[in-house]
């Protein structure tokens, strides 16, 4: 069967929600007092907004064969990365077989190498590689799991990222991870406030529930260890991303340092297979979590996934909604995975992109059955009342 070619790429804004989903208005439990790197600034601990958090937004891109079928990928890189689309990364998909997403990949990437190989060029390249793939289970008319080698599980189960793990366990969830509130610049009574929090949240939520603290990236190697080591006694599961991205050597350390049985995790700021293999040659972790929108899509995550295996390690996405799902179900070593909690107070389940996104498959009792995952490509649609903005449409 002959494939369609690219015959156009169009790359669009959008704010309020969506792949940033840090991009809030009014309250929200992400952006209350959150420990984060710039809270040793008094003035910037309140809210992360108030550093610009949010300052890139959603980027989402349609990738159009010529026989009109749409591919559709969201990301967060708001305008600069449009600004990557239309005017750089556009000329290596035009014209092109559909199939080609290896090569067009490594174009992306090697192209960009001299400003990019992570952060927002590497976001960039990940929304349009997600395109690549929706466009291409839709023209084969199978969803990404199945071109991925089919499902190894019946269901997918899911942990809740958000304020509320008492409210997850109501809602079927296997774990809560909570963001860590005080970081270093707080002293010995922010640390007293955390570790009261989690005792305060293992009264309500039981032995057997997990619990996680998300410590994004605000933590030294010493008060991490302080914070683990006190944290054992209420059974934290594992201590996630507590020091810079760069920081392997610290994150080595660290994993030689926690209590025996809690686990260490990282990567969701961490991209591209060189930059995983850094987290797994180095053993910084016991779980890596790259985020589907951030890592370099869904291509980059096939190596990545097989590297972590290699190592005996766990896959376990950051975020990445439905792109997630449709990964995690075809991988051993993906055994569960994450939402995070979009309403302002995590008292209810959204969808993961919400209100970008229509038919995003939600789970239900912490669950999604893989039959939730059987439309074409990744099954999902632009929610058209949501404002598109096109700020470098190509001449
Ligand atoms: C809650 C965390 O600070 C962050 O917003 C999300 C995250 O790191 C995670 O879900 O993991
Ligand atoms: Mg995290």
């Amino acid at each position: 069967m002959a494939m369609p070619t690219i015959k156009a790429v169009r790359a669009y804004t959008v704010r309020g929600g969506g792949a940033d989903y840090h991009d809030t208005q009014g309250y929200h439990w992400i952006d209350d007092h959150i420990a984060t790197p710039m809270a040793r600034y008094e003035e910037y601990r309140q809210s992360r907004r108030s550093f610009g958090i949010n300052v890139l937004g959603t980027l989402v891109i349609e990738v159009e064969a010529s026989d009109g079928t749409v591919g559709l990928g969201v990301t967060t890189a708001g305008e600069i990365g449009a600004f990557i689309v239309e005017k750089h990364l556009s000329r290596f998909l035009i014209g092109r077989q559909v199939t080609e997403i290896e090569k067009i990949w490594d174009q992306m990437y090697f192209a960009t190498q001299f400003y990019g190989r992570k952060g927002v060029v590497v976001n960039t390249i990940s929304g349009v590689d997600i395109a690549l793939w929706d466009l291409l289970g839709k023209l084969r008319g199978e969803p990404v799991h199945a071109l991925l080698g089919g499902p190894v599980r019946d269901e997918l189960q899911f942990y809740a990222t958000g304020a509320r793990p008492d409210l997850a366990k109501e809602m079927g969830f296997i774990g809560g991870k909570l963001p860590l509130l005080h970081g270093p610049a707080e002293g010995d009574e922010g640390l007293k406030k955390n570790i009261e929090k989690l005792a305060d949240m293992r009264s309500k939520v039981g032995d057997d529930f997990w619990l996680m603290y998300d410590c994004w990236m605000s933590l030294d190697l010493n008060y991490s260890i302080k914070l683990a080591q006190k944290a054992q006694e209420f059974g934290l599961k594992w201590i996630e991303e507590c020091l810079s991205p760069d920081d392997y050597w610290g994150y080595a350390d660290l994993k030689r340092n926690v209590p025996k049985g809690m686990l260490v995790t990282t990567g969701e700021h961490e991209a591209t297979r060189w930059g995983f293999r850094m987290l797994l040659e180095m053993d910084c972790c016991d779980i890596i979590q790259p985020d589907v929108n951030w890592c370099g899509g869904i291509t980059e995550l096939i190596k990545i996934s097989a590297l972590a295996d290699a190592h005996g390690k766990l896959m376990v996405p950051h975020g990445s909604g439905v792109y997630s799902y449709h990964f995690v179900i075809t991988r051993h070593n993906s055994p569960f995975t994450e939402i995070i909690m979009s309403a302002p107070n995590a008292d209810e389940v959204r969808p993961a992109f919400s209100p970008l996104l229509l038919d995003e498959p939600v789970p239900v009792n912490g669950r999604m059955k893989a039959s939730a995952l059987d439309k074409p490509g990744f099954g999902v649609r632009l929610n058209p009342e949501v404002k598109l903005h096109r700020p470098y449409a190509a001449a």
